[in-house]
């Protein structure tokens, strides 16, 4: 046990029976998109027996502030370290980045849930059905796997550890605004996510539309070449947990979609992309001072 962990609950710390969250440290990040405050924290859901490190990624100061937008993200190895161009989770991140920091106070709280929440292997594992022909969901079932296990809680206690009462919730995803909504978080408007496609993750996209109920706007993925995306093999070889016998599809049913919540559009635009990627160091975001909620909900936002 570290002596962080170990020390007793201080000032600014949000701390539940067994789920908890706690904040450790805050630097100024540079980044190649500007310079971000990065706040580090550690959570549990087991009263410490296990961890894992959340962390926000910030614009401005929120601190205080209602209808903060603010994406939640969850970890992608494959494609934020590695590059792979097999979803568009690099890309989100990015967008969200630069809407942040174009549209101050703002903040990405990224998560790690690898996978939907599955983790890294498993991750891999579906992968390597999906290369048998399986989509996303259908991937993950074959393997016994939920469709999507991530749990929020240190969302909710980070927005109690910064005072931010309502947020704008940068998202195409309804299970997410749910989610928050169902554990108290005030979702007061959501503002659409959405990249371009392109043919490695055309297939993808369009199953998150069709099986998952993202709120897509197909024109967005349609427009790549899908069909060559799901046929196209990848080279290599591929083998897999294949615990459940030969992999199917057969006979699983879709998933019951998600209803928004009263009075979240079901928008099919995207946040608007930054005219011009700063340059390297970027300007300096230094946050305003504490209490000036600056606006940002306004642009590209389709809030309640
Ligand atoms: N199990 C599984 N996870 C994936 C796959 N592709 C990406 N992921 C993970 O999916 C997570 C992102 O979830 P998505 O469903 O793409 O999007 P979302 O976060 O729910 O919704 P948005 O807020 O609109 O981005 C990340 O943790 C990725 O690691 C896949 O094929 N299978």
């Amino acid at each position: 046990m570290s002596a962080a962990v170990a020390r007793r609950p201080a000032a600014g710390d949000v701390v539940h029976p067994r789920v908890w969250t706690k904040f450790v440290a805050e630097t100024l990040l540079p980044t190649k998109l500007g310079k971000f405050r990065l706040r580090g924290y550690r959570h549990t859901v087991d009263g410490g027996l296990t961890y894992t490190e959340p962390s926000v990624i910030i614009s401005g100061s929120p601190e205080g502030c209602a209808d903060v937008p603010v994406r939640v993200h969850d970890a992608c190895f494959t494609s934020e370290v590695l590059g792979s161009l097999k979803c568009d989770c690099r890309e989100q991140l990015e967008l969200a980045m630069e809407y942040i920091r174009d549209k101050p106070p703002g903040m990405v709280v990224y998560l790690q849930q690898e996978g939907r929440g599955i983790g890294l292997a498993n991750k891999i594992a579906a992968y390597a059905l999906q290369e048998k022909g399986l989509d996303t969901v259908d991937a993950n079932r074959a393997l016994g796997l939920p469709d999507d296990c991530r749990e929020y809680s240190a969302v909710a206690h980070i927005l109690e550890d910064l005072g931010v009462s309502s947020i704008q919730l940068m998202t195409n995803n309804p299970r997410k605004i749910s989610e928050l909504s169902a554990m108290g978080i005030p979702v007061s408007g959501r503002i659409p996510c959405q990249v371009p496609a392109q043919k490695y993750n055309a297939g993808y996209l369009s199953s998150k539309h069709r099986r998952m109920a993202h709120l897509l706007n197909p024109a967005m993925y349609s427009s790549a070449d899908e069909a060559e995306a799901e046929q196209e093999p990848l080279e290599g070889q591929f083998c897999y947990w294949d615990h459940e016998g030969e992999p199917s599809s057969a006979g699983i049913p879709l998933e019951a979609p998600v209803s928004l919540p009263d009075g979240l559009e079901a928008a099919s635009s995207s946040i608007p992309s930054s005219s011009g990627s700063s340059s390297e160091g970027g300007s300096d975001h230094s946050p305003p001072p504490p209490g000036s909620c600056g606006s940002g909900s306004s642009v590209g936002a389709s809030a309640a």
